[in-house]
């Protein structure tokens, strides 16, 4: 993985998503640098979702273009990278109905990784969550916010350059949204880049290098001001990315 902050190691291009004759993403371009944790902040029904599964590569929009490495691609070209590149995660988080450890090993046997390789990183991935003593519990009865934490460390396991956190925090109580805010800056001193959804800008102590919000299909940072005037206010005093 690269280490170089300053250099995006993805661009898109003009993306359009259509739903029926509804545009529901108008001709965006993002990049992304390794190791940003990006805010992504937008109404309800603004395309927050959908924008982050066609960056999974688990949906198909009507026009993009990616570049990777330099190299401009069309979806086709690559939508298996960015699956294996990217993590999106679920609001509430899909987990097995078997031990957090399993659940966590999950991807890493698919990467066919030796029994002892596999039980190390499962070691360093509930060290990174603080839930080594749950390791053998059920997945189903833990709760909402160890769930969350458990999908973090599944994702983790496999390396991804970036992960997609669509919501983490909307369910949790105060204490759990703060354990998790804390995991997200630990991701992203490990140079995994993060995007988080939200509908407020209040987002604790997380240490943000850019706020992107989505109004009408667009980024925009003019509806910023009277949507988030706290981090418009911030991004004005330089705090909070460019
Ligand atoms: N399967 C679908 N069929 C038709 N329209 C859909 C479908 N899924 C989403 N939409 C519409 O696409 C638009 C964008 O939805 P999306 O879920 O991406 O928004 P969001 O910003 O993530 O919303 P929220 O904050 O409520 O989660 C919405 O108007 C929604 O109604």
């Amino acid at each position: 993985m690269s280490m170089d902050t300053n250099t995006p190691w993805l661009k898109l291009h003009d993306l359009t998503f259509n739903r029926g004759d509804r545009t529901i993403l108008n001709n965006l371009s993002l990049e992304f640098r390794a190791g940003e944790l990006v805010l992504m902040t937008g109404q309800n029904g603004s395309g927050k979702t959908t924008l982050l599964r066609i960056l999974a590569g688990l949906m198909k929009p009507r026009r993009v273009e990616f570049e990777i490495a330099g190299k401009r691609l069309n979806w086709r070209q690559s939508y298996r990278y960015l699956r294996e590149q990217i993590c999106y995660l679920h609001q509430h988080p899909y987990l097995f109905d078997c031990s957090v450890y399993d659940n966590i090993a999950y991807g890493l046997k698919r990467k066919k990784l030796s029994r002892q390789a596999i039980g190390a990183k499962v070691a360093e991935a509930l060290e990174l969550i603080s839930l080594e003593h749950l390791a053998n519990r059920n997945c189903q009865e833990l709760s909402g916010g160890e769930k969350q934490r458990v999908a973090i460390a599944r994702a983790w396991a496999i390396a991804p350059r970036l992960m997609l956190l669509d919501e983490p925090v909307s369910n949790l109580d105060k204490r759990s949204r703060a354990i998790c805010y804390d995991l997200i800056n630990q991701l992203q001193q490990q140079q995994i880049g993060v995007v988080y959804t939200s509908h407020e800008p209040q987002t604790g102590k997380l240490n943000l290098n850019r706020h992107i919000h989505l109004y009408e299909g667009e980024l925009s940072t003019k509806s910023l001001e009277t949507e988030c005037p706290l981090t418009a206010i911030e991004l004005k005093k330089g705090n909070v990315g460019k």
